[in-house]
């Protein structure tokens, strides 16, 4: 990782190359107790093992995981042709994440393993032979990666086989479809298993294209290990992509579940193909559904049991309504299915509220002892989707973001409750104001709002999210002088917020999967408020930017130039930034039975 983050900072400031390792604020090889892969490159002809890491990781250009579709296309047992020049790995991509993991596990056993290496002979990898595309194997897995696949080699080599659907323990028949040169390892396709992880019990498994669809990894395994598994990969998150001394980083705790861990995703996007020039109009209904693991013609699947009743009968109904209507498609689409609520309160003497107007009589019924609410699939993007979390209610637009494990949104909100706050302390000033950023429709704005005197500002770019996050927040009987929300870039948040005291300022973050940019922590750590509470579905890039937070070096290691320039002079002008403290970090399970994990790390400004 470091290799990757250094080289891109050295491309984009070319003048700083004689920055030492510590102006960059990088974790020192003693407190890791293993020299780095970045240092490696100038030892490539040592015997350090890390060196041969390095010569892996460092000179070749990347492709993203994409491509490999692409190949997957091209018949698995030819060899794989490169048209096109290789990209970069994608910062906290699942491919960026995938390769930290395998060069972890590599390094780990080039230190420990008594297997003997084979000496990368034309075929071979350095550590063992590797297959032609096509070739059946038996693999055993040692461990988990924390995209949701098994690692696993086989007898007598070192060579690493990247294979879906399996867990610690388990052998397996596997194919071998791509080698990936240049970190050495090789992508393979479960067959079948051969003996069973004691982890392993497929009565457990729900659904019949669970190893065939690409949604679930972990239906095999029990929910407790699910949540083990997905603390480690919080835990192997702040490892591989904080760049902090692990003393800087409290131990993980345990992984929050989901109420549900089935029936639970308020949203699904099924899609079909449609003709490649998008001109013959279909003859028949095309599959509908999700795309398999191995190629890329997306599979007809007539239910996903981790959605919740009403999508899954939205799902039912579409399929019905293409039954009908798929001579009018010529082109492929995405169908979009996202839960609707409209709730209904009882009346006091008990008597069975009347069918709501404008329900389909068909509507998933939920009773409790003061509400029914009636459950409905909205598959307009532009509609108008409701839930409910506890008493506050969230309108959407449907095709807009919001978290889609609603099961999981009251003990989660009501803990980012509990945590927004510090404890109080003798003499410090109370937090009075929340700035939410990546706010959406105004989840965190409203469900905190009344913990914040001062009120709570939220930020989003999207102009449809902050107008419904405004209608939310009349909703939810909240004035403008207690909510307040703005639609622009999160990076202009901190124009509007210079009258506030960050003495007396909470911030929430929750940016989408790629983190939060530069522009953003540097001024962040610049406004410096008291208390910071990152939500994030990457712990890697949460990882990544909570380093940056807890060093206080925003803009040192991945600025473009520009931002360099601007920080150089901000510094050379005495400019303080702030750093941070991490009080805690932990996950929830907002995505049972699949390897993705929801972060939240609670950070205090350092006051020296
Ligand atoms: C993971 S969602 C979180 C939304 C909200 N906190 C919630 O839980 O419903 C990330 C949000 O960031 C917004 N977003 C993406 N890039 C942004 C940017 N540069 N500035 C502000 N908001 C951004 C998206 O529109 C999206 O609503």
């Amino acid at each position: 990782m470091q290799a990757f983050a250094l080289r891109s900072f050295l491309r984009k400031v070319p003048s700083c190359t004689n920055l030492t390792r510590c102006q960059l604020g990088f974790r020192t090889a003693s407190t890791w107790g293993k020299p780095r892969r970045f240092e490696s490159k100038m030892a490539a002809a040592s015997e350090d093992p890390f060196a041969k890491l390095a010569q892996a990781a460092a000179p070749a250009p990347k492709r993203r995981a994409s491509e490999g579709i692409q190949n997957r296309n091209k018949g698995r047992n030819k060899p794989t042709k490169r048209k096109k020049k290789e990209k970069p790995v994608v910062e906290g991509s699942f491919e960026e994440v995938l390769i930290t993991d395998i060069h972890a596990l590599l390094a780990a056993q080039s230190l420990s393993d008594d297997a003997p290496v084979a000496q990368g002979e034309e075929g071979e990898s350095e550590a063992g032979p590797r297959h032609e595309q096509g070739t059946k194997i038996e693999v055993e897995v040692v461990e988990i990666s924390s995209t949701g696949d098994g690692l696993a080699k086989e007898k007598g080599s070192n060579h690493i086989y990247v294979v879906p659907f399996t867990v610690p323990g388990d052998t397996v028949k596997a194919r071998a479809w791509r080698y990936v040169a240049e970190h050495d390892y090789t992508h393979a396709d479960f067959i079948s298993v051969v003996k069973p992880s004691p982890l392993r019990d497929d009565s457990r498994i729900q659904c019949k294209y669970f190893a065939t669809c690409s949604g679930c990894q972990f239906q095999m395994l029990d929910y407790s290990e699910q949540l083990r598994l997905k603390r480690n990969i919080v835990v192997k998150a702040y490892k591989n992509f904080s760049q902090l001394s692990p003393e800087l980083v409290p131990e993980v705790l345990d992984t929050i579940g989901s109420p549900l861990q089935y029936n639970y995703r308020t949203k699904l996007t099924p899609h079909f193909d449609g003709d490649a020039k998008g001109k013959k109009f279909m003859k028949e209904r095309p599959p509908i559904g999700f795309t398999p693991k191995v190629g890329r013609k997306t599979m007809d699947i007539e239910d996903c049991p981790i959605a919740t009743d009403a999508v899954r009968k939205g799902l039912t109904d579409e399929r019905a309504r293409m039954e009908k209507e798929f001579s009018k498609y010529a082109r492929g689409a995405t169908i979009l299915l996202r839960e609707n609520t409209v709730r209904v309160p009882k009346p006091a003497n008990g008597d069975l509220p009347p069918h709501p107007e404008g329900v389909p009589s068909d509507a998933i019924k939920v009773e409790t002892p003061t509400h029914i609410d009636y459950k409905t699939c909205e598959t307009n993007m532009n509609g108008t989707s409701t839930e409910y979390i506890d008493d506050f209610v969230f309108t959407n637009n449907a095709g807009s973001f919001f978290q889609n494990n609603n099961s999981i949104l009251s003990p989660f909100t009501e803990y980012i409750r509990q945590h927004v706050l510090p404890p109080a302390s003798a003499g410090a000033k109370p937090i009075r104001t929340l700035i939410d950023a990546y706010s959406g429709s105004g989840l965190f704005t409203i469900t905190q709002s009344s913990l914040f005197p001062g009120g709570s500002i939220g930020i989003d770019i999207s102009p449809q999210s902050i107008e419904k996050a405004r209608t939310n927040a009349e909703l939810n009987s909240l004035s403008q002088s207690q909510c307040k929300f703005i639609s622009a870039d999160a990076a202009q948040l901190f124009r509007s917020v210079e009258s506030l005291d960050p003495d007396e300022t909470a911030v929430i973050l929750d940016p989408p999967r790629k983190g939060c940019d530069t522009s953003f922590l540097r001024q962040l750590l610049q406004f410096a408020p008291k208390r910071i509470v990152y939500v994030s579905c990457n712990v890697h890039t949460q990882a990544r930017d909570v380093g940056v937070l807890v060093r206080g070096d925003a803009g040192l290691v991945e600025a473009a130039a520009k931002e360099w320039e601007e920080l150089s002079k901000e510094l050379k002008e005495g400019k303080k930034q702030a750093r941070y403290s991490i009080e805690s970090i932990r996950g929830f399970d907002f995505f049972p039975q699949t390897g993705h994990v929801e972060g939240v790390a609670v950070l205090n400004r350092v006051d020296e």
